[in-house]
């Protein structure tokens, strides 16, 4: 079998799909994509082109190998998330030729179901007490939030007691009936990210995600023995290499990669069974559409570590699309109390709509994430 040719289709709301085609007319899908950058990250997928024309799409560690050395240059958010939706296409066509979901190909399943969890608020987070209580119907029990708005590298009381008030609400109305995490979003800066944990520690979040911005990764450690909150991150980190030294310093407790930024599934299970090595939990980073939640789930399925899995279905970024939109098989993505049950049929077990994907793709938008400023006029971090 050889790969033929490689079509991206950039749709709404901020997402890119890929479809791979084979001689023997398997094809594959993958979610090759940063957010706000997926034009680049097109072109990233075109420059892989001469590395994967006429080859055996089974030769996913060969192909891997060569799609990240060959270059010289390596790594980084484009290259690493062009490699990673390839990836999860070749695993698409693997699982396909041998008629079995990509988990069964990884080893087979260590759970029988995996843990979701939603998005509440918003940018700026609002409303979080009514959006829970309406997701907690839908059979949610866990939550993700934004912990602030922009905030300075040396801010208020009043800002840091803003951001308190909304998790002490949240504990008043649902005591401990309901977990959430807090995404810092990089929005928080080290001066201020352990007042903040400080503050926030007798509300128990389940975690704070990037509690500084990922080249901050060296505060881990330092802002882990000033707090008993577990520490995330992982969502801008784009290789073993990078987690390696992570791991190695220490402070996180649970690590984010995303199966569409850190090089796929290939590299995804290497960086999972790395943090297991060093007692970290896996929660994949998942805003994005139906093929990278799919790549995520065939991870979480066979690492013990996995523990939480987001997705995107009602997230404030899906405007003029949403996750189940270019799907067929959408009864598979089915969330059972806050649950998901492996995706079974051949490759992901995404059927993807294609005449969907192709329409969508005439007018798909340049989403862009905004830019923040401080009242001061200098640039804030989103
Ligand atoms: O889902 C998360 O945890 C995020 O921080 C969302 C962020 O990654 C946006 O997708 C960037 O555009
Ligand atoms: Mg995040």
């Amino acid at each position: 079998m050889k790969i033929i040719k490689l079509t991206t289709y950039r749709v709404p709301p901020r997402w890119m799909l890929l479809k791979i085609e084979t001689d023997e007319g398997v094809v594959g899908w993958g979610e090759p994509v940063i957010e706000g950058r997926a034009r680049t990250v097109e072109t990233a997928v075109q420059e892989m082109e001469p590395y994967l024309i006429g080859q055996d799409p089974a030769r996913i560690n060969d192909l891997w190998q060569t799609m990240y050395r060959a270059g010289f240059y390596r790594g980084g958010a484009i290259t690493m998330s062009a490699i990673a939706g390839i990836d999860q296409a070749l695993w698409d066509i693997k699982g396909k030729v041998m008629g079995k979901p990509v988990y069964e190909l990884l080893g087979g399943l260590v759970r029988d179901r995996m843990k979701m969890y939603s998005w509440v608020g918003g940018d700026r987070p609002s409303d979080i007490i009514e959006h829970i209580s309406k997701l907690r119907e839908g059979g949610f029990d866990t939550f993700k939030m934004n912990a602030t708005e922009e905030l300075g590298m040396l801010d208020t009381a009043a800002a840091v007691d803003k951001a308190v008030e909304r998790v002490a609400e949240i504990r008043a109305a649902f005591g401990n009936s309901i977990e959430f995490g807090l995404d810092f979003h990089g929005r928080v800066a080290a001066p201020m990210a352990k007042v903040l944990l400080r503050e926030l520690e007798p509300y128990r979040p389940l975690f704070v995600e990037e509690p500084v911005l990922a080249e901050q990764a060296e505060y881990y450690p330092r802002l882990a023995e000033t707090t008993s909150i577990p520490l995330a991150a992982g969502e801008r980190m784009y290789s073993r290499f990078e987690f390696k030294n992570v791991f190695h310093a220490g402070g996180l407790s649970i690590v984010q990669p995303d199966l569409s930024h850190a090089g796929g599934i290939t590299e995804c299970m290497k960086i999972a069974s790395m943090a297991e090595a060093y007692d970290i939990a896996l929660a994949p980073h998942c805003p994005l559409g139906p093929v990278a939640l799919a790549a995520c789930l065939s991870v979480d399925f066979v690492s013990y570590n996995a523990v939480l899995q987001e997705q995107s279905m009602g997230i404030h970024y899906n405007k003029g699309g949403e996750l189940l939109d270019y799907v067929l098989n959408k009864e598979d993505f089915r969330i059972t109390d806050g649950y998901m049950k492996p995706l079974t049929k051949p490759g992901l077990g995404v059927e993807v709509d294609e005449e969907r994907v192709i329409a969508a793709s005439k007018n798909a938008p340049d989403w862009r994430n905004p830019v923040w400023r401080h009242a001061d006029g200098s640039v804030a971090e989103w």
